[in-house]
């Protein structure tokens, strides 16, 4: 690998607009995750994080501005990254009549991994999903989707993860055990991971940055400690709501009020 190569962002959005019949969902996105770093994605519904990471993945097209992923303009140069990153998301069903098993070998095939019987066992022994692998996956609960959507999102072990609400329709005791898989997956493998959640005690455990889109825009950019001193706040909760209630134009007043004494 070149010094280049290691020192470019992982994932580079530059004034990324994407633009429905109905709207602006995303309007005028940039930002640069490096290699190896943890993102939160945060945001109220609508605020345009699902376009954004549709967008990252290649899935849906950029009305203007650009984003790269390990170099690649996407969804142009998708066929040159598509086998080193993948992602999960809630809203992305996989065919219902195929077992567990049958869609985790596809998806494998899709993503060119080797040995993908012996991945899709210790996927399905790392995520509880041995009981479930023969069973036809339209037939699981919403909690038992998730564990397979986030196998499916594993089985290429990516360097590149998009997250999309991971944990959404998990028991807390599931999900704190989902939480904990993905840091152990971020340590191993050194990946890059954008995060989508509405979970702020998940977002504050795992992510080392966060950014807080409203209206398509980023609001607020900066490391959870550095959120939380800015707003004055003990939580990302209580920082979530700050923006999304208009608070942050005022923090941000402070902040700089304070920088220029
Ligand atoms: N395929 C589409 N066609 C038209 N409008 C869309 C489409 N997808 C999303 N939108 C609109 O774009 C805006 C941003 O939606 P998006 O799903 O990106 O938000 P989000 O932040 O992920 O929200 P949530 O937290 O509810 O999942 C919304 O106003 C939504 O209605």
């Amino acid at each position: 690998m070149t010094a280049a190569a290691r020192i470019s962002p992982a994932i580079e959005a530059d004034r990324l607009v994407k633009i429905y019949k109905g709207g602006t969902a995303v309007d005028g996105v940039s930002f640069a995750l490096p290699a190896g770093s943890v993102t939160g994605l945060l945001g109220g519904n609508g605020a345009g994080k699902t376009t954004t990471i549709a967008m990252i993945m290649g899935l849906v097209m950029p009305t203007s501005g650009t984003v790269r992923v390990l170099g690649a303009e996407m969804p142009r140069q998708r066929y040159r990254v598509l086998e080193r990153m993948n992602f999960e998301s809630p809203y992305v069903e996989m065919p219902l009549r195929l077992t567990v098993r049958q869609n985790l070998t596809v998806f494998g095939k899709l993503y060119g991994v080797d040995g993908i019987d012996a991945q899709v066992a210790r996927l399905a022994g790392e995520l509880d999903l041995v009981a479930l692998l023969d069973r036809p996956t339209g037939k699981l609960s919403a909690g038992q989707k998730t564990r397979v959507a986030l196998a499916k999102a594993l089985i290429n072990s990516p360097e590149v993860l998009l997250l999309d609400e991971p944990t959404a329709s998990l028991d807390p005791d599931t999900a704190d055990w989902i939480r904990e898989r993905l840091e152990r997956y971020r340590a191993e493998r050194g990946a890059t991971i954008l995060l989508a959640s509405h979970n702020m005690a998940e977002v504050e455990r795992l992510c080392d940055r966060v950014i807080i889109m409203k209206r398509g825009r980023i609001e607020d950019d900066g490391t959870p400690a550095a959120l939380l001193a800015r707003y004055g706040r003990s939580n990302l909760e209580e920082v979530f709501l700050d923006v999304a209630r208009g608070r942050g134009e005022a923090a941000e007043a402070d902040a700089e009020r304070e920088a220029a004494q």
